[in-house]
């Protein structure tokens, strides 16, 4: 391991988990490369410093708690963000370059998400060096790059009945996988891609979370789009050494001691990350969706993902008999262990990047049900151009759910998609080993940032 103990890097993710966890496994990457490492938090979801003793933190005082930001409006919640981080950061930030205190290791650079506007014009007047990190992929990133001309060719005023149409500028995309093109006033969500685009374009460089050999040719469109120096390093999950959780939620471990009882590669594993939310209808759904399955199935519903907190007594007998003989739920789950579980063989998600990147890594096929954003673009090229997933086609209903997921893990073309997902399983482990892309440009990253001084 090389030295660079006596260089600073200051971490600042966005307070949601899908940011936190790339941010901090970035954090762990440069750690094991020698970097010592500072994480700026806020006060709303504030992170526990004992779960990462090896990297200090600073909590930033932006007069947020839990009570005055809500989830359910995330470019509201962003733009709060952005207003309320701003000055407390600069603070924060001058405090650290002028008077280091204990930590007296200088600021050779700052990191922050692409959903910060602020932080490398703060960078910039302090005189300290700064990139970002995009935690989504690039492919999403180039679609929302061309949002404005499908938007000019009429997509977001197509109706929901001619949703699976095909985008013909860009190919295998349908109509329903463009990010924002379901809401109602779409207006807002393109407004706040095209902000990030901005902030991406004017800003000194950016990191990537994917692999040159999953996304290549999205990422030379984004490099035309976005002409800055970018550093395509990940997949994380796979480049990180240890693996400590930076979970918001605590992890229910009991679900690694069913795991261990359940035969191999049978189980589907049902997770739709930190932010969606469903209704009782679709909890209905899936929960004889699954029954009906006949397979073991380990299912994660946090808490407040559901309106009605008695949900689970609800359900028929049907499925709590299913549950009680084959079933597990848990509140939130070590994921990537989930993951690596040899007993997992399928993963039933809603495509959030980093859910995507770590099935990806673990060579688990995935049963594709985008929700928003960005996830209907990462799960059309995980079912049509990775070829390592299916959609759930047909909605959300418990014949559907039942013959998906038997598709998976029974039949003769989820052994297929299983073959296929191995096969990007050691293109993303060869990525990060000595001499793959994502290693080398690691290495430049590191000369990028020591080039600095
Ligand atoms: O029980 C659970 C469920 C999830 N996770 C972790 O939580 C993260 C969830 O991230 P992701 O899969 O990306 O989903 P979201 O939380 O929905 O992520 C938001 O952020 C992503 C990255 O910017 C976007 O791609 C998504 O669309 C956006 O919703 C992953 O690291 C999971 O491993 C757990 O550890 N335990």
């Amino acid at each position: 391991m090389n030295q660079r103990n006596n260089h600073r890097l200051v971490l600042f993710p966005l307070p949601l988990q899908g940011h936190i966890n790339p941010m901090l496994q970035l954090g762990q990457i440069l750690h094991a490369r020698g970097f010592s490492i500072t994480i700026l938090h806020t006060n709303f979801n504030s992170l526990d410093p004992s779960s990462h003793p090896h990297f200090a933190f600073r909590s930033i005082a932006d007069g947020l708690d839990q009570s005055k930001a809500s989830l359910s409006d995330i470019p509201g919640l962003i733009s709060l963000l952005n207003t309320r981080c701003a000055s407390p950061f600069e603070e924060c930030m001058r405090e650290m370059v002028s008077s280091p205190g204990g930590d007296a290791v200088p600021i050779a650079c700052v990191i922050s998400d692409t959903r910060f506007s602020f932080t490398c014009g703060v960078a910039e007047r302090l005189k300290v060096r700064a990139l970002m990190l995009r935690t989504g992929g690039a492919t999403s990133l180039h679609v929302y790059s061309i949002l404005p001309v499908l938007k000019e060719k009429g997509y977001f005023s197509i109706d929901g009945s001619r949703s699976e149409e095909a985008v013909k500028e860009f190919p295998p995309l349908q109509v329903r996988d463009i990010p924002g093109v379901n809401l109602q006033k779409p207006e807002m969500a393109l407004q706040f891609f095209d902000n990030m685009i901005k902030v991406i374009k004017s800003s000194p460089g950016v990191i990537f979370n994917t692999f040159e050999e999953l996304e290549h040719p999205a990422l030379t469109s984004v490099r035309e789009v976005l002409p800055v120096p970018d550093f395509v390093i990940g997949p994380f999950p796979k480049c990180c050494v240890t693996s400590s959780s930076s979970s918001l939620l605590a992890e229910d471990r009991s679900c690694i001691s069913w795991l261990d009882k359940q035969p191999l590669k049978s189980v589907i594993y049902v997770s739709f990350g930190s932010m969606a939310v469903v209704s009782e209808a679709e909890i209905l759904e899936i929960a004889l969706g699954l029954a009906d399955s006949e397979q073991p199935f380990l299912w994660v519903v946090r808490p407040r993902s559901v309106r009605d907190p008695e949900w689970l007594q609800k359900l028929p007998c049907h499925f709590l008999e299913a549950l009680e003989r084959r079933g597990k739920i848990v509140k939130w789950a070590p994921q990537m262990e989930v993951l690596a579980h040899p007993a997992v063989g399928a993963f039933w998600t809603h495509n959030g990047w980093n859910s995507t990147l770590e099935s990806i890594s673990e060579g688990v096929p995935m049963l594709c049900m985008p929700c928003f954003s960005d996830q209907g673009v990462n799960a059309r090229y995980v079912s049509d151009v990775w070829r390592v997933g299916v959609h759930l086609n047909g909605g959300l209903e418990r014949e559907n759910i039942a013959r998906a997921i038997k598709r998976l893990l029974v039949e003769r073309e989820g052994e297929e998609i299983r073959e296929r997902a191995l096969v990007l399983k050691e293109k993303a482990s060869a990525s990060g080993r000595q001499g793959g892309s994502s290693y080398q440009a690691l290495d430049a990253l590191i000369s990028h940032i020591l080039s600095f001084e």
